[in-house]
């Protein structure tokens, strides 16, 4: 697989290390099984791209930082325990440099296409939350889209980032996926969990509704509202044949993810979010996965890292152990 829209892989390579137990798949930890090159065609159990970008966050006015996320996810991960032997390649990270962002956005989608079409899940590790539309136009362009699968996309998120700005930021991609799918013929399957009333305007709320947008609220995403969140989880499944899962890190409490430029006040609980990706996961529809909005400047003991890693690990895992679809 060419890597030529990424930076060579060597640095994001070198963040996959940690603790060796000994040899044998009882001693598994992911930088034993990460890759940092295709070795072959795919598909992977996983792979991974980053995006170091921090442009969006700039122009949203927001606390910068999360250019090093990748970085640290990456980090925090390898020396999370594998339960099973997976396959794992890094695809090395695309660099938003100059404040072109647009230039990145194209970059990780040509490389997110690439990942998709190999048949594997990807884990696009950001970044601010700006990557979510560079990830869009990656699955837009893929294989399984271009044959008429349905698109639905799930954000994790105290936010809608449905800005209507001049220029694209971390709070615009899912308008630009909305314009982008009107573009062609489409109208975007979009779905929020976590969203903060005192986060959004009334305006945003507006403009979800005229989208058509499906949301459940921060205060009904509890530990009590289990059910309720099940039910919300299937329906966005079942709603589309191409899966794109959004983790905005800010989704979590500010206890779970300070790292981040916009704590939560409020917060959906990690068990609850752990629970949605995991089901999301354990459909075996095309997958695509983004995490944003890690700033590790701005984290606590690596605890925001941590808790992105363990939902990317939780994701990987389930996948890895469910039945695919029928072939
Ligand atoms: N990706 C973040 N988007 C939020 C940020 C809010 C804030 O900085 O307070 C938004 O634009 O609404
Ligand atoms: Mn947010
Ligand atoms: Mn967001």
């Amino acid at each position: 697989m060419s890597t030529s829209y990424a930076v060579p892989v060597d640095a994001a390579a070198q963040r996959w290390h940690g603790r060796d137990d000994g040899p044998g798949e009882a001693h598994l930890r992911w930088h034993h099984v990460v890759a940092a090159d295709s070795g072959g065609p795919g598909p992977w159990d996983a792979t991974f791209v980053g995006f170091r970008s921090d442009e969006g966050v700039r122009r949203n006015k927001g606390r910068q930082g999360a250019a090093n996320g990748p970085a640290e996810l990456r980090a925090a991960l390898a020396p999370m325990a594998l339960p099973a032997s997976l396959t794992a390649l890094d695809a090395g990270d695309v660099e938003v440099a100059d404040g072109d962002l647009e230039s990145g956005h194209r970059r990780l989608g040509e490389a997110v296409a690439a990942l998709l079409d190999s048949g594997s899940p990807v884990i696009v590790l950001g970044g601010g939350h700006e990557v979510a539309y560079g990830t869009y136009l990656g699955v837009r362009e893929s294989a399984a889209m271009r044959s008429g699968g349905r698109l639905a996309v799930l954000n994790l998120d105290a936010h809608f980032d449905l800005r209507d700005d001049v220029r694209p930021s971390s709070g615009t991609p899912f308008l630009q996926m909305a314009r982008s799918e009107e573009e062609h013929g489409r109208r975007l399957n979009y779905q929020v969990l976590g969203v903060s009333q005192p986060s959004n305007t009334e305006h945003l709320f507006r403009t979800a509704d005229s989208l058509g947008v499906r949301y459940l609220p921060d205060t009904e995403c509890g530990l009590l509202n289990v059910a309720a969140v099940d039910a919300f989880t299937d329906a966005f499944v079942d709603s589309g044949d191409v899966l794109h899962l959004s983790i905005d890190l800010d989704v979590l409490p500010a206890a779970v993810a300070p790292g981040v430029s916009a704590p939560a006040a409020h917060g959906v609980p990690m068990e609850i979010v752990e629970r949605v990706c995991a089901k999301v996961a354990a459909s075996g529809k095309p997958l695509v996965v983004d995490v944003a909005e890690l700033n590790p400047d701005l984290d606590v003991d690596h605890r925001t890292a941590r808790a992105g890693a363990r939902l990317v690990h939780r994701i990987l895992t389930e996948r890895h152990a469910a039945p695919g679809p029928a072939a």
